[in-house]
């Protein structure tokens, strides 16, 4: 079973989590980048310039407005030093680490304040909506969206509010299989408590070392195993969210489903960004840890034929049969995740070819039971309807190299940021009908934006109704890579929207999607959140530039 309680120090400034992890490519990796997308490393090597040569802007906060925070939290937990405001500058997105490894830190925060309890959050908003300083709640700053830029809006300051100190599980019922967790509490961290209980959340996105419970509440997170637990939303079941007109605690008396008592208000916090209010305390449903993980690797003829049965997982199979990860890997990404397999993954490449196939698509699986009987009539169900889309299976290891490396995707991009090559990614969502014309609208965008490049992408949420897709671009780095990344984000986002897309599957709206929202969820959508949050945070001092569309704004 793997160990989802190691808990990595927080992440560096300049990249993620213990810079030590850091590996270089395998041997072969930079050919065969050169190779497929023409990816090749910068002359000279681009690492980080040294922490004190970030340059930052003068502190904006006046006196009587820090001494206003620090009465609250205690002066200690009110920091303006150099290091806790680069930490606060922005997330995890390609343009937010380029900007600080090149020594930009124009948008650090004024202020970082560490609140240590639920009410000591209240009392802050509070005294940020007297002082007029914008608040922006920060999380594990895994966003990929901006959406922890400190933007100060109109206001004279901003503070980034870190939640870290809020990490506890104050209570676990093992009965009703329900846990309350503060905000602040990252993957691990609360994990380690449910696994005691034998239980767990079941919620592990690739972010999942970094990332807390009110980050993933309220950017509608989904894990690698959403196939088998749902996407996070699906497992709350109460929240405490500090507002600036007061508290307010939704959901909690019955689990969310059932209840008929009025509009699902909870659901107004999920996705809420930080807009509304600051998450202090979740209440969350857990499930029974399964006892057995079984990894599983096929193939298929092509991308398409992989498409139609993944679609039979969800609609034929459906939760509780079809695998609890169920990734399907289109044919470029299926290059080099074979590659990345070493020689499994090489003799993999030549089973597909010996059999004509061009374009193969790689799908991998895990299982998660509590007992054997149930594991083999699951797989047997999955090796039934594969087999019908003409699938063959290849060695496990292939999905078990997948599985145990699934943490250290973030690592290999520091690696190439510190060679100068563009790497970003970019998710998506639509019905079954629409998926491939999505896929490829998309792929088309991309590359047409950027000349010589390599897009590569997988399925890794599936429900009835439709999947999503998730692409990872590699290219080598122009000299203006914000200009660089703002070309295909566009591109990406344009061709989202007009193939019939969501703007986001689970990275969130934030700054970066900001433009597109309005297309989305229409005018009526706009009015109903600007209302709530008019209720909610009067002022305006919550995470100002994020979700909601502002003028100038273009999609
Ligand atoms: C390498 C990498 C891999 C990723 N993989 C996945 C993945 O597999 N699945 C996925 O869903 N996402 C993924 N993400 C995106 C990101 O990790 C998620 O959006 C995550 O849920 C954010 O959690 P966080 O605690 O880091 O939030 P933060 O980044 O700190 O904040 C995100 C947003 O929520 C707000 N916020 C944070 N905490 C609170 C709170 N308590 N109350 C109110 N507002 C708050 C912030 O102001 C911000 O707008 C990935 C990101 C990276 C960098």
């Amino acid at each position: 079973m793997a160990d989802l309680t190691d808990l990595p120090r927080r992440s560096v400034w300049h990249g993620w989590g213990d810079p030590a992890h850091v590996k270089p490519l395998p041997t072969g990796g930079w050919p065969l980048l050169k190779f497929l997308g023409g990816v090749e490393p910068a002359a000279r090597e681009t690492p980080p310039v040294a922490l004190e040569d970030v340059r930052l802007p003068a502190v904006r906060l006046t006196d009587s407005a820090r001494a206003a925070l620090a009465a609250v939290v205690g002066d200690e937990h009110v920091s303006t030093e150099h290091l806790d405001r680069v930490e606060h500058a922005g997330g995890k997105s390609y343009p937010d680490l380029h900007r600080l490894r090149t020594g930009d830190g124009s948008r650090a925060p004024d202020a970082v304040v560490f609140p240590g309890t639920s009410r000591e959050v209240s009392e802050l908003l509070a005294a940020c909506v007297e002082h007029e300083v914008a608040v922006v709640p920060f999380g594990g700053g895994t966003s990929v969206v901006g959406g922890v830029d400190p933007v100060r809006g109109r206001f004279a300051a901003v503070i980034s509010l870190d939640l870290r100190r809020l990490n506890a599980v104050t209570r676990v019922d093992p009965v009703s299989q329900t846990a309350v967790v503060q905000a602040g509490a990252r993957g691990p961290e609360a994990e380690a408590v449910f696994q005691r209980y034998d239980l767990t959340l079941g919620h592990f996105p690739q972010s999942y070392q970094q990332a807390t419970i009110g980050g993933y509440l309220v950017t509608r997170s989904a894990g690698q195993a959403s196939s088998g637990y749902g996407r996070f939303e699906e497992n709350v079941v109460s929240v405490t969210m500090a507002t600036p007109t007061g508290d307010v605690v939704l959901g909690g008396r019955t689990p969310a489903n059932q209840t008929a008592a009025g509009p699902k208000l909870l659901d107004v916090v999920i996705g809420s960004e930080g807009l509304l209010g600051v998450v202090t305390e979740a209440t969350v449903q857990l499930a029974r840890r399964p006892v057995i993980e079984h990894q599983e690797t096929w193939a298929l003829r092509d991308t398409e034929t992989g498409f139609a049965a993944f679609r039979g997982l969800a609609q034929e199979l459906g939760h509780g049969i079809m695998p609890d990860v169920s990734r399907l890997s289109d044919h470029n990404e299926t290059t080099t995740v074979m590659a990345q397999a070493g020689i499994p993954g090489m003799a993999g490449m030549g089973l597909m070819r010996a059999r004509g196939w061009r374009d193969p698509a790689l799908a991998v699986f895990q299982f998660e039971a509590e007992d054997k009987a149930t594991l083999k009539f699951r797989r047997k169900r999955l090796a039934a309807l594969l087999k019908r889309h003409g699938a063959v299976r290849m060695t496990d290891s292939i999905a078990e190299h997948w599985m145990g490396g699934r943490f250290r995707g973030p690592y290999q991009r520091d690696h190439l940021m510190d060679r100068g090559v563009f790497v970003e990614t970019v998710e998506t969502a639509t019905t079954w009908d629409n998926l491939q014309h999505l896929h490829d609208r998309v792929q088309a965008a991309i590359a047409e934006s950027m000349g010589r490049v390599w897009v590569q992408c997988h399925i890794s949420h599936l429900g009835d109704g439709g999947a999503s897709l998730y692409y990872t671009v590699l290219a080598s780095g122009e000299s203006d890579p914000i200009a660089q990344w703002e070309r295909v984000k566009t591109a990406a986002g344009t061709a989202m929207i007009e193939a019939g897309g969501t703007i986001t599957h689970h990275h969130a709206v934030g700054t970066d999607h900001r433009r597109w929202i309005g297309t989305e969820i229409g005018d009526g959508g706009i009015r109903i959140l600007r209302a709530i949050k008019a209720e909610l945070d009067p002022t305006g001092i919550l995470n100002p530039g994020k979700l909601l569309p502002e003028e100038g704004d273009r999609g």
